[in-house]
């Protein structure tokens, strides 16, 4: 810790616009999500969730508008340069390295943290030797916190899919983030590993501390973990407040509830049912 102002944990993005050639992902979108909340994006397909999660991230630049986290602009940032912030995120789709060990993968999460670099570990000086000791044990501590430390020494590959999420949780969890960006946790689980992974981010705001912005289509998931709600359709927010009710908003039922429960509901951009 240095000696100038600890800034809150604060995550505002204000007025964000994103165009893609012609087309407007985010208009305008603004939110806050309050140090050690749980805040869920939600909205039917092609709403922008994962335009704004990308901005956050800094893989996707923005139009305009501004994303500040603990009072530091991040729109300018390269995404390393936002995870050694503290903003750690995950992915719809599972990126872990599939032929390395849970372990390694994990370790992998670590490596801003470290001050050993390759070569130093490889000629085995004694100070990285420790380093490496001790960043595997904290390792070992976090696989135990989302219950993936008996498969620390299988490939990451290798291991079922429910399991492999939370591996990619632990990865995000082993860089000490303070702000957590969870896009789709549960997709496609089943009902136990969902409530697994439910359980898991519930004690990493509780035990943790951390702010936790989460993307999600499960709506029992965002309604059980989630202190506010944005909602998100076209690009356009709709709706945020509490989860109770942002659910019965007439708006969000139109746009989001209307289209999930309508198994023959069109893709986005050909109106609503
Ligand atoms: N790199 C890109 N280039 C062009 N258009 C894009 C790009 N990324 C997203 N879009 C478009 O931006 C809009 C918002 O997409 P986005 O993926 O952010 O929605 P989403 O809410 O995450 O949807 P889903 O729930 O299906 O993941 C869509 O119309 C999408 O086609």
């Amino acid at each position: 810790m240095t000696g100038t102002a600890v800034h809150s944990d604060e995550l505002v993005v204000s007025d964000l616009t994103v165009r893609f050639a012609g087309l407007t992902a985010l208009d305008g979108v603004g939110f806050t999500v309050a140090p050690g909340s749980v805040h869920a994006l939600i909205g039917p397909n092609g709403a922008g969730k994962s335009t704004c999660f990308n901005v956050l991230s800094g893989v996707y630049r923005a139009t305009s508008g501004s994303v500040r986290f603990g009072g530091t602009e991040l729109t300018t940032l390269a995404p390393h340069r936002i995870a050694a912030l503290g903003v750690a995120r995950t992915f719809q789709n599972i990126a872990l390295s599939r032929h390395l060990t849970a372990e390694d993968n994990l370790m992998l999460g670590r490596h801003r943290l470290t001050r050993a670099g390759f070569a130093s570990a490889g000629l085995r000086l004694p100070w990285a030797r420790r380093e490496d000791a001790r960043h595997r044990a904290r390792v070992r501590d976090i696989a135990a916190f989302v219950g993936v430390e008996r498969h620390l020494s299988a490939p990451a590959g290798t291991l079922p899919y429910g399991v492999q999420k939370r591996l990619e949780l632990a990865r995000a969890l082993a860089m000490e983030p303070r702000l957590l960006l969870l896009d789709e946790p549960v997709a496609g689980m089943n009902g136990g590993e969902r409530r697994r992974m439910t359980e898991v981010i519930a004690r990493a705001r509780a035990d943790l501390g951390l702010s936790i912005l989460i993307v999600e289509h499960d709506m029992g998931m965002v309604m059980r973990l989630a202190d506010e709600v944005t909602v998100l359709d076209f690009g356009r927010r709709i709706a945020s407040g509490e989860p109770e009710r942002v659910q019965r908003d007439p708006a969000v039922i139109r746009a989001y509830l209307g289209a999930a429960h309508d198994p023959a509901a069109p893709s986005r951009g050909e109106g609503n049912p």
